[in-house]
């Protein structure tokens, strides 16, 4: 799990983390950070709720009904899995260890249900962040412009965002999404400054050694 830092220092993948309640942003900002981070993969789940107009198989999620959703849960394939509005969303494990393994940072847009999951797996390795909306009425006008669900659908979301917002206080960071620009840069600050962090810097002791080397010539 270490990858070369920009700077020639390995360091240890770590696992980056957005949650929020629906329609604050995490899918905005992800693929934000994906287009500009660079070593930076995203972790695609597995659901079984339905499509969305513009949804990718395989980009999006992986759409499988509930009896495949089962199996992959009961042959350990996925890492972390949750029931969300009446759907089943989990993280299939094997595209996670692979990017870590070859040295990548791996974004995450999972509910507290997962994020715990993950943090009982491997605290040290788990970076989180939660993004509130600046308003409930800014919620509603969000979900409503995104178009993709039905009034029904809507409301179920609405109302399902007081309990996801009760779990703001066991994320590392709380970024507050006004403006996307802003907001994207506070996510990616973030990450940079986390992926500088002395305990991921696995390579640190022998950079310092060599230089010590040079010093002392
Ligand atoms: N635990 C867990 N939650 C997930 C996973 N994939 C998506 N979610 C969460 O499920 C919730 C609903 O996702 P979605 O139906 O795409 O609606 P969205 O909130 O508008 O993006 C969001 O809180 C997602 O973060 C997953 O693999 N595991
Ligand atoms: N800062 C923002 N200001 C206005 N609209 C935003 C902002 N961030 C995201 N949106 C819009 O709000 C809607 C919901 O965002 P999305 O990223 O799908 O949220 P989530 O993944 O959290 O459900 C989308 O139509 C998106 O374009």
């Amino acid at each position: 799990m270490t990858a070369q830092g920009f700077d020639g220092v390995e360091r240890r993948g770590l696992m980056f983390v957005l949650s929020s309640p629906s329609g604050a942003g995490k899918t905005t900002l992800s693929r934000m950070l994906i287009e500009r981070m660079p070593d930076l993969k995203m972790s695609v789940s597995a659901t079984t709720r339905a499509k969305r107009p513009g949804e990718v198989e395989g980009r999006d999620y992986f759409f499988v009904d509930k009896a495949k959703f089962e199996a992959m849960a009961k042959q350990g394939e996925l890492l972390e899995w949750a029931t969300v509005f009446d759907n089943r969303y989990g993280t299939p494990r094997a595209p996670v260890e692979v990017a870590l393994a070859a040295g990548q940072d791996v974004l995450f847009d999972i509910d507290w249900q997962g994020t715990q999951q993950l943090r009982e797996k491997a605290r040290a390795d788990v970076v989180s962040v939660f993004i509130l909306p600046p308003s409930a009425a800014d919620l509603e006008k969000r979900l409503h412009t995104r178009a993709q669900d039905s009034e029904e659908v809507i409301r179920g979301r609405m109302n399902r965002a007081t309990h996801e917002l009760s779990h703001w206080a066991e994320y590392d960071y709380i970024v507050v999404n006004q403006n996307v620009d802003d907001a994207f840069a506070e996510v990616q600050s973030i990450l940079k400054a986390e992926r500088l962090k002395r305990e991921r810097r696995t390579g640190l002791t022998e950079f310092v050694r060599g230089l010590q080397r040079q010093l002392e010539k």
